[in-house]
């Protein structure tokens, strides 16, 4: 095994484990891959892993084209969808969970995507300008993975380093593993942000007097 394959493998269980600790892969939910540069080849996880609990062999190796290097089982299902996002972007890293408040905000978003604006988070995804405004692509949850794949290689932002799937998960992606972490964070800090800001205006509107 060589240093980048230990590191990644180190890399994915370590991630896989922090983000499990937060309940953004629950029930096996999601899935993790990061891409060796050089060789083009995939390292994704095993599909239907309990993520909290990754290990050396929870972690595939796949082609660029997708087929099984290493590794036993089967790689994620969702494996077409990674490799559409290495295709269509410079990506070094897919990270995807499956959490209350993406659903929630798939669940209300419209085809035009989610648009964020005037929020100090969206300096995270790399838009420093005062007047930054930052519109997330959302897609059908097709249930034909080739299908899905399509969809959201159709919908890739250079500009936006995620899509969200309806009523399913994020897919969020970087040139690097701390990158994708970090633009999935700040996502997800800006779905809490807006299912909260929505659910105070409402409260506003409909004051409970206590007696
Ligand atoms: C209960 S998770 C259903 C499948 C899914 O959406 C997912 O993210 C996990 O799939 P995998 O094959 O990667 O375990
Ligand atoms: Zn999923």
């Amino acid at each position: 095994m060589s240093d980048f394959e230990r590191r990644t493998v180190d890399t994915l269980i370590g991630v896989a484990g922090e983000l499990a600790t937060r309940g953004w892969l629950r029930a096996t939910s999601g899935n993790l891959s990061v891409k060796d540069p050089d060789s083009g080849r995939i390292y994704i996880t095993r599909s239907g892993s309990d993520k909290q609990r990754l290990t050396p062999a929870d972690v595939l190796t796949l082609s660029a084209e997708g087929n099984i290097l290493a590794g036993v089982g089967k790689p994620s299902f969702e494996t077409p969808v990674h490799l559409a996002i290495y295709r269509h972007t410079s990506s070094g890293a897919v990270f995807h969970v499956h959490t209350v408040y993406n659903n929630l905000v798939s669940r209300y978003a419209d085809d035009m995507g989610v648009r964020f604006h005037d929020h100090e988070m969206l300096k995270a995804l790399g838009h420093w300008q005062e007047d930054a405004a930052v519109t997330l692509p959302v897609v059908p949850n097709f249930a034909h993975i080739p299908q899905l794949a399509e969809a959201v290689a159709q919908a890739v932002n250079p500009r936006v380093p995620a899509v969200l799937l309806k009523k399913h998960g994020i897919y969020a992606f970087g040139e690097t593993a701390d990158a994708a972490l970090r633009h999935l964070e700040a996502f997800e800090f800006l779905f809490e942000w807006l299912c909260l800001d929505r659910l105070s205006e409402a409260a506003a509107r409909h004051p409970v007097t206590l007696s």
